[in-house]
C-alpha cells in the first residue's frame, strides 16, 4: 500500500491528514477538529495535490457538520463553512468538485455525507490505478526501449491523491512491469514538492530516481536523457489545455522540441468541461516570501519582492496524451475532452 495523505480516522471519528510540510524529515499527522483548521491546512499545503484536495473537501463537509453541531450553527452557517472549504485554493477543480459530491446529502445526515466522502476516496484510488494501466499501455506502445526514463515535475503521487498516485501511479505501473529505468524528479521550487515528496515516495519503494533542479529539465530532455515526461494536473479545460505546477509548460516545450511524449495523468475529476480553455483557469498567486525565502531563511535582498504564480497552463497542442480512467485523449492531434471520455 502506498503512503496515505488523508484518512477518516475511526479512532477519533475525524479527518486525519499527514502534514506534508514536515516531509520527508518528520511524519506528523493533523487531527482536523474545525473548518478553520482544514482551511489552514489546505492554505499551507499540509494537504495538497488536486485529487487529495477533492477528498479533503468531501470529508471536510463532515467536519463542518460536526463543528456546526458543537457550536449550534444554523443550516446556512454550515453551508457558509462548506463554501470556505471549497474556496480555500482556486486552481485545482477537484477541491470544489469534492465538496459538491457530498454537500447535497447534508439533509440526509452525517452518516450519509461521511459514506459519500469515503466513496470519493475509494473511487479516486481506483481511478488512479486504472489510468496508470492505460497510461503505461499507451506509452509502451509508442516508446521503443526496454525500460523507460521518465521525467516528472512536482508531486503527483500517492501524497497528492487518495492513494497510488497519477503521474507516479503510472511510474509505479511501469516499475511493476519491469519497464522503468530511471525517474528524473524536478525539485519543484519554491516549495520543493519534487525534492521532498516525489523523492520520498520513490525512495520508500526503491524506485530508481534522481532529483534535479527545475532549470535542468529542458536540457535533460533535449540531451535525450528521457523517453517521456509524465505530470499530474490541477484542472484540465474542455479543449485539453492543462493547468499544473509552475514550470510544467517549460517541460512541455522541451518535450515538443525533443520529440518525446508529454503525458498528463489525472482522474476524470480533474477534467472541467465547464472551463472552455486554459485562459479561463484562475492561477493561484501565492506569497512572494515563498520565493525570496526558504525554511525561514531569506535568500533574496530585503528590497526584492517575490513573484509566485503556483501554476501554469500548458496549451493542448503541446500535450501528447491526457490519461484518465476513462481512456486516453490526444489533444496535440486536436482531440478535445468529451463527457463520454
Ligand atoms: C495529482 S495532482 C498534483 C498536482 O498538484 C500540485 O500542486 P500543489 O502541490 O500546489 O497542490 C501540482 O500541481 C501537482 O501536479
Amino acid at each position: 500500500m502506498t503512503v496515505r495523505a488523508i484518512e477518516w480516522d475511526p479512532a477519533t471519528d475525524r479527518l486525519r491528514l499527514l502534514d506534508q510540510t514536515k516531509l520527508p524529515g518528520e511524519s506528523v499527522h493533523l487531527d482536523i477538529k474545525s473548518v478553520d483548521a482544514l482551511v489552514d491546512a489546505i492554505a499551507i499545503l499540509a494537504v495538497r495535490g488536486a485529487p487529495a484536495l477533492g477528498v479533503a473537501g468531501a470529508m471536510g463537509v463532515v467536519t463542518a457538520l460536526d463543528e456546526g453541531a458543537e457550536r449550534g450553527w444554523s443550516a446556512d452557517e454550515v453551508l457558509e463553512a462548506v463554501d470556505r472549504i471549497a474556496a480555500a485554493r482556486p486552481t485545482a477543480v477537484n477541491l470544489a468538485w469534492g465538496v459538491d459530491q457530498v454537500r447535497g446529502l447534508i439533509d440526509q445526515g452525517r452518516d450519509a455525507v461521511l459514506e459519500a466522502a469515503r466513496r470519493v476516496a475509494v473511487e479516486d484510488e481506483a481511478a488512479n490505478r486504472e489510468l496508470s494501466r492505460l497510461g503505461a499501455d499507451w506509452l509502451l506502445a509508442r516508446v521503443d526501449r526496454p525500460r523507460l526514463r521518465v521525467l516528472t515535475h512536482c508531486n503527483a503521487g500517492a501524497l497528492a491523491t487518495a492513494g497510488w498516485g497519477t503521474a507516479l501511479g503510472l511510474v509505479r505501473e511501469l516499475a511493476s512491469r519491469d519497464r522503468l529505468e530511471l525517474v528524473y524528479a524536478d525539485e519543484t521550487r519554491p516549495l520543493l514538492q519534487g525534492a521532498r515528496l516525489t523523492a520520498y515516495e520513490l525512495a520508500q519503494e526503491g524506485i530508481p530516481h534522481v532529483v534535479q533542479v527545475d532549470g535542468a529539465a529542458a536540457s535533460t530532455i533535449l540531451r535525450g536523457l528521457v523517453d517521456c515526461a509524465i505530470v499530474g494536473s490541477d484542472r484540465i479545460a474542455a479543449n485539453g489545455d492543462v493547468a499544473n505546477k509552475i514550470g510544467t509548460v517549460a517541460v512541455a516545450l522541451a518535450c515538443r522540441e525533443a520529440g518525446v511524449p508529454f503525458v498528463v495523468a489525472a482522474p476524470w475529476s480533474t477534467v472541467d468541461l465547464a472551463t472552455a480553455s486554459g485562459e479561463d483557469i484562475e492561477i493561484e498567486e501565492r506569497s512572494g516570501v515563498e520565493v525570496t525565502s526558504y525554511a525561514g531563511v531569506r535568500v533574496a535582498p530585503a528590497g526584492s519582492e517575490g513573484f509566485n504564480p503556483a501554476f501554469d497552463v500548458t496549451p493542448a497542442r503541446m500535450v501528447s496524451a491526457i490519461v484518465t480512467e476513462r481512456g486516453v485523449v490526444e489533444p496535440a492531434t486536436g482531440q478535445r475532452m468529451i463527457e463520454e471520455g
